[in-house]
């Protein structure tokens, strides 16, 4: 499998503040990852530097096989782009800068374009400015997925639009992606979008990944787990990879990081205690690990 996207520990400050530090990951090609961090934890940061916004202070990133801020113009028109805040010529009307726009890229689906104009009622006639920030976002999206790039990287796509257009937006997002040959990375602060579009999660923590991998496979990991025996617990459980613990007397739940390191038959045992497994929603997971 081709790899689209190569980060390799990658570190950016801004003066002392360090939030990229050693930041390691790699995405296949047909990929749709969703970003997730808490706020100010570099997911702008780290969508500017892979497109050369930022320089790294350190490490390398290559883009489809290119090392990034070296990309050539054949493979920058390879990869759409949405920031956080739209940034489009305002006293254009949509039509305008639509056609501004497809002037710089050799392919364009105009009828993708007309579909998303239609769908998302944006009224090719009127001038930019005059769009609410949802509408102007929506605009944005419109004209990254229009050259139909290999790699779309979209920072809070969603963040101003209303819930109907979410869905609609994410479900194009899915047909985009049915054959597998683009590439999304956006970043998210709404884990339900994630896991109804994303197949893989990169989850940021101190800098670092965290976790880069399909949501199952995180859910599957991260578990929550209900301790009850008859006697008194003792008070150091000793779970290894314990993330977070509320003990009672004789009952206990604790967050492990990693189930698959611990033999639940065993620690049943040693605690003389009965011990039911919850799955967690990615929701709870974010809050479990304090992002
Ligand atoms: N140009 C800059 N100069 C100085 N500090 C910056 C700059 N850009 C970002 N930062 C700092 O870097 C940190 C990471 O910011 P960033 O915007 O990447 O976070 P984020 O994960 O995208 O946050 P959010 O979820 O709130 O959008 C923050 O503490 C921010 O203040």
């Amino acid at each position: 499998m081709q790899n689209i996207i190569e980060v390799n520990q990658l570190k950016k400050s801004f003066g002392k503040h360090h939030v990229l530090n050693d930041l390691s990951f790699t995405i296949e090609k047909g990929s749709v990852v969703g970003i997730l961090g808490s706020n100010g934890a570099g997911k702008t940061t780290l969508l500017q530097t892979l497109i050369g916004l930022h320089l790294a202070d350190s490490g390398n990133i290559k883009l489809l096989g290119e090392t990034v801020p070296d990309l050539s113009s054949q493979t920058k028109q390879k990869i759409g782009y949405v920031s956080q805040e739209s940034e489009l010529l305002s006293w254009m009307s949509v039509q305008q800068l639509i056609d501004y726009t497809q002037s710089f890229y050799p392919q364009w689906n105009s009828s993708l374009v007309d579909f998303l104009l239609n769908d998302w009622q944006l009224d090719r006639r009127s001038k930019v400015h005059k769009l609410s920030t949802g509408q102007q976002q929506k605009l944005a999206i419109i004209m990254a997925i229009a050259p139909e790039p290999d790699l779309l990287i979209l920072d809070e796509p969603v963040a101003s639009l209303d819930p109907t257009t979410r869905r609609k937006f994410i479900k194009t997002l899915l047909e985009l992606n049915t054959n597998e040959q683009q590439t999304v990375l956006f970043s998210t602060h709404i884990t339900s979008d994630l896991e109804r579009v994303a197949a893989k999660v990169l989850l940021i923590k101190d800098g670092q990944c965290y976790f880069y991998g399909e949501i199952d496979d995180l859910k599957e990991r991260i578990v929550k787990l209900h301790i009850t025996s008859s006697q008194p617990l003792p008070h150091e459980l000793a779970i290894p990879g314990t993330l977070n613990i509320t003990l009672t007397q004789n009952q206990a739940t604790v967050t492990v990081e990693d189930i698959r390191e611990i033999n639940l038959e065993e620690l049943s045992k040693r605690l003389t205690a009965n011990i039911r497994l919850e799955l967690l929603s990615l929701d709870d997971i974010f809050v479990e690990l304090h992002l």
